[in-house]
């Protein structure tokens, strides 16, 4: 079976209730690295050894730091930069033997969103023409189709046909997202990857897009990974979350599973401090302490062990595997089992 085939016959789910995930995974993502060689000796490990799967119809969030790796995962599963080594499989097929008019569905399968929507715009283009353009390119519907299938898409992310005329400069940095969500579902993608989508906006629109993305999510039955630095973003969309540490996941846990009982100390640090105006809580002990360390020589043993307050001998020698907390909840670290509930994360699940 070619891919054409595999893409166009891994049909959606009919009998799954709107919003609810299968077990079938969309997206299988198995020893995915990307080292980007500064000399013969020196290479930045943005992603090491990355394994995970989405399953059809479940929002994943990837959560970590600035410069954990997020983005150039996202760069990786839309092959705009091939791996170093490792797979990724997208409705069974392996996306990097995909080429000619199959890569040009598989781009319309797999939609990205981007933080910035003023630079995903040209400036100098009405609304309507941006959003119709990918549609051209794809050779679908007639002009007036096309017109048609954009105000209603312009309906749908809450915007009325008067933003069809409109510039980017016309426009706020919300109503331009939703703009650039709307032209990413006019190619009724599968799968869609929003990269830190509303790290650019205020408070109260950053709630309105993650509205309007769960509303999206249930109506178009969307596979979602969902990139962000931020865990109220992920907490509020997400069923499933991976905590990711320099290049590496280093905790996955159903959404309530992971702000309940955290079981990394860098996730528990990532919830306190998240949680920290909320709650007032911060434990010296679940405190984040230092920068991340440089993906040019990552620390030996667990990656985490310069930063974390738990760490003893053992975590600078060996790096910890992956084991089973409960069926789907893993985490990497030698220790997780010792330690204590803290009161952060407590307090924050409430
Ligand atoms: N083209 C490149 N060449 C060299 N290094 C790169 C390149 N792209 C990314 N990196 C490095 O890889 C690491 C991971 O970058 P990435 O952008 O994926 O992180 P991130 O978690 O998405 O961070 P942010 O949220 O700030 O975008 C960083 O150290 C970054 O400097």
């Amino acid at each position: 079976m070619n891919s054409h085939t595999l893409l166009q016959t891994v049909p959606r789910n009919v009998s799954e209730p709107a919003g609810q995930a299968v077990q079938s995974p969309l997206v299988e993502v198995e020893q995915l690295a990307k080292h980007y060689f500064l000399s013969r000796l020196f290479s930045i490990k943005s992603v090491d050894g990355v394994s995970f799967a989405i399953r059809q119809g479940e929002v994943l969030g990837l959560v970590g730091e600035s410069g954990c790796g997020k983005s150039t995962i996202a760069r990786l599963l839309t092959r705009q930069t091939p791996p170093t080594s490792g797979q990724v499989r997208i409705a069974g097929q392996e996306i990097a033997d995909v080429c000619g008019e199959d890569l040009k569905r598989l781009r319309r399968t797999v939609q990205l969103v981007f933080q910035d929507p003023f630079g995903a715009l040209d400036p100098r283009m009405r609304i309507g023409t941006s959003m119709e353009a990918p549609l051209a390119q794809h050779r679908i519907g007639t002009r007036e189709e096309r017109r048609d299938k954009v105000m209603r898409m312009l309906a749908e992310v809450g915007l009325d046909e008067s933003f069809y005329e409109r510039y980017p400069r016309q426009c706020s940095g919300g109503q331009l997202q939703r703009v650039v969500i709307g032209r990413a579902l006019l190619l009724e993608p599968r799968f869609l990857i929003c990269d830190e989508p509303t790290s650019a906006l205020d408070a109260s629109m950053r709630t309105q897009i993650l509205n309007l993305l769960t509303d999206l999510k249930r109506r178009h039955r969307l596979t979602m990974l969902m990139i962000s630095h931020d865990l109220r973003v992920v907490r509020h969309i997400c069923d499933r979350i991976a905590v990711m540490y320099l290049g590496r996941i280093v905790e996955v846990a159903d959404r309530d599973a992971l702000f309940k009982t955290p079981r990394h100390p860098y996730t528990r640090a990532l919830i306190a401090a998240s949680m920290l105006d909320r709650t007032g809580l911060y434990a010296p002990e679940i405190q984040l302490r230092g920068d991340l360390p440089s993906p040019l020589n990552p620390p030996r043993g667990c990656r985490f062990h310069t930063r974390c307050a738990h760490a003893q001998a053992k975590c600078s020698q060996a790096e910890p595997e992956f084991e089973s907390a409960s069926e789907s909840h893993q985490v990497r670290c030698h220790f997780w089992r010792e330690l204590q509930p803290d009161k952060s994360a407590e307090a924050s699940s409430a």
